[in-house]
């Protein structure tokens, strides 16, 4: 993992950081791909494309194909939402979320026993607490190993309890934001305790690159008349936390 890959590629378990402290989940990260001056100067670090291992030898072609079915599913689910806030079912296509970037995540957590390991920094937590940085997050994660966590209204954290063939998904910040708060981000960390490697794949969907994310119309009018948040620029949001994120 470096920035002249434009922060895609393996990383070691530690080199991701949340809130200060190293993540105990080694992964392989993959983006858009973002070529040389496609974003102008904000895109800049990250430019480039995937790293895709040699073997096995269709792990791209599959990751490909993986991809382009959890964009349409994503999108989809984003048309339902769309409806639910009371727009029409193409309210995020066009310049907010027509030509969608995306993220995705090949993690894997050490079993809670080899995480003690002398060589490896003290910390039982796989992945700290955080938001996602986008629209939506579809988690496919390891059928038998509760790991992941998300706090509940009252506070508590809860089990995302793996369901067999389902994905669990999480909000992301910038759906708070144009939906003025309607919808939630889906604040959640990762504890495996379990003395099993694990494995999730993370897929985010994201707004364009450049959009401009401010409180909708429809939902303003839902919640008052008062916008709760400030405009944002979702590549702005996406560049200020990976360049934050890694141990380097
Ligand atoms: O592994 C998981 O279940 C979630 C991973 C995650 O939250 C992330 O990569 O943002
Ligand atoms: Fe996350």
């Amino acid at each position: 993992m470096s920035t002249a890959t434009g922060f895609r590629g393996y990383q070691r378990i530690g080199e991701n950081i949340t809130q200060g402290k190293p993540d105990m989940h080694e992964a392989i990260d993959c983006y858009r791909e973002v070529k040389p001056g496609r974003y102008g100067a904000l895109g800049k670090p990250l430019e480039g494309s995937n790293l895709w291992p040699d073997n096995p030898p269709n792990f791209s072609s599959l990751m490909e194909e993986y991809i382009s079915l959890l964009t349409d599913l994503a999108r989809n689910i984003m048309r339902g939402i769309a409806l639910a806030l009371g727009g029409s079912a193409n309210e995020f296509e066009g310049d907010k979320a027509g030509d969608p970037f995306w993220v995705m995540r090949l993690i894997g957590y050490p079993g809670a026993s080899d995480a003690k390991c002398p060589e490896m920094p003290e910390n039982d937590i796989g992945c700290g607490a955080h938001t996602d940085y986008g629209l939506l997050t579809l988690v496919n994660q390891d059928d038998d190993i509760p790991a992941l966590q998300v706090r509940n209204l009252s506070g508590e954290w809860i089990w995302a309890v793996p369901i067999p063939g389902t994905f669990v998904c999480n909000i992301g910040d910038m759906l708070k934001i144009w939906s003025n708060g309607l919808y939630e981000p889906t604040l959640h960390r990762v504890i495996n305790n379990s003395p099993k490697y694990r494995v999730s794949v993370a897929f985010f969907y994201e707004p364009n690159f450049y959009a401009a994310i401010e409180p909708l119309e429809i939902c303003k009018q839902k919640t008052g008349g008062v916008e709760k948040f400030g405009r944002a620029v979702y590549g702005e949001h996406l560049v200020r936390k990976v360049t934050t994120n890694f141990v380097m």
